[in-house]
């Protein structure tokens, strides 16, 4: 299975933010979305998910059945967490169960889902607007991993979440890769070597890979870098 984008353009009134996207993603890879500020990372997810129109280009998920429309494939993980804030953290997990009951696979009691994202006990029949930001944003991450899109857009998921989350979220996010294409959009470059198999550089409104060769070696982050400073 790929996740295949073609001469992917979108501007917002005279800025031209995406300015022609051609790649491949490919199933049983992680990878890590690197960009300055500002250069489009959210808006190439946003179009992904037909969140906002595109100007021109295409994409579409390629598998062994043929191409197929990719966004009732993808999961989108925002960096601010958009969940119900009215629902207790049980009901919002109830509710996305039942609506999406077609599509998940091996269904688990609610509180197995809540003890693999380590949310307390006494949290879970609490309103969600009275959860942390980190709560928030694992509430986000469970619902996707429970409906286990095919793809998977993370766009800085583990900013927010304390040092032993994040590291159990890399190790989670590292056990379910082989089934999925997972694209994942952090500053924190160390992170992206340390959970991603491809590093992949937006800038001047294109998408380049930097070449896996340079992976292990002490020259990579400067070359990051570098890359990035050329704006
Ligand atoms: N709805 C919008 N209307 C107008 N301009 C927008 C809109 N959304 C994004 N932009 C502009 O598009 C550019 C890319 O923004 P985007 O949020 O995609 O960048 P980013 O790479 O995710 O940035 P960051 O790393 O800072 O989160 C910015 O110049 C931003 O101001």
């Amino acid at each position: 299975m790929k996740l295949i984008i073609k001469d992917l353009k979108k501007s917002f009134e005279k800025k031209e933010v995406l300015n022609g996207i051609n790649f491949e993603f490919e199933k049983g890879k992680i990878y890590g979305l690197l960009g300055r500020n500002g250069a489009g990372k959210t808006t190439l997810f946003n179009c992904i998910n037909e969140d906002i129109p595109i100007d021109a280009g295409d994409f579409y998920i390629e598998d062994e059945n043929g191409s197929k429309p990719a966004p009732e494939y993808i999961g989108y993980v925002l960096s601010t967490p958009n969940v119900p804030e009215f629902l207790t953290g049980r009901e919002f997990l109830k509710f996305f169960i039942e609506i999406n009951e077609h599509k998940i696979k091996d269904k688990k009691d609610i509180d197995l889902y809540f003890d693999l994202m380590k949310i307390n006990e006494s949290d879970r029949d609490k309103l969600m607007k009275d959860y942390s930001h980190g709560m928030k944003n694992k509430m986000q991450m469970l619902v996707n991993i429970i409906a286990s899109p095919d793809v998977l857009l993370l766009d800085e998921p583990l900013t927010s979440f304390d040092v032993v989350v994040a590291e159990e979220m890399k190790q989670m996010l590292k056990s379910i890769k082989d089934n999925h294409i997972i694209i994942f959009s952090t500053h924190i470059m160390e992170l992206a070597l340390d959970l991603c198999d491809e590093i992949v550089i937006l800038n001047k409104g294109i998408l380049e890979q930097i070449d896996k060769n340079y992976l292990d070696s002490d020259s990579f982050k400067n070359k990051i870098i570098e890359t990035l400073k050329e704006e």
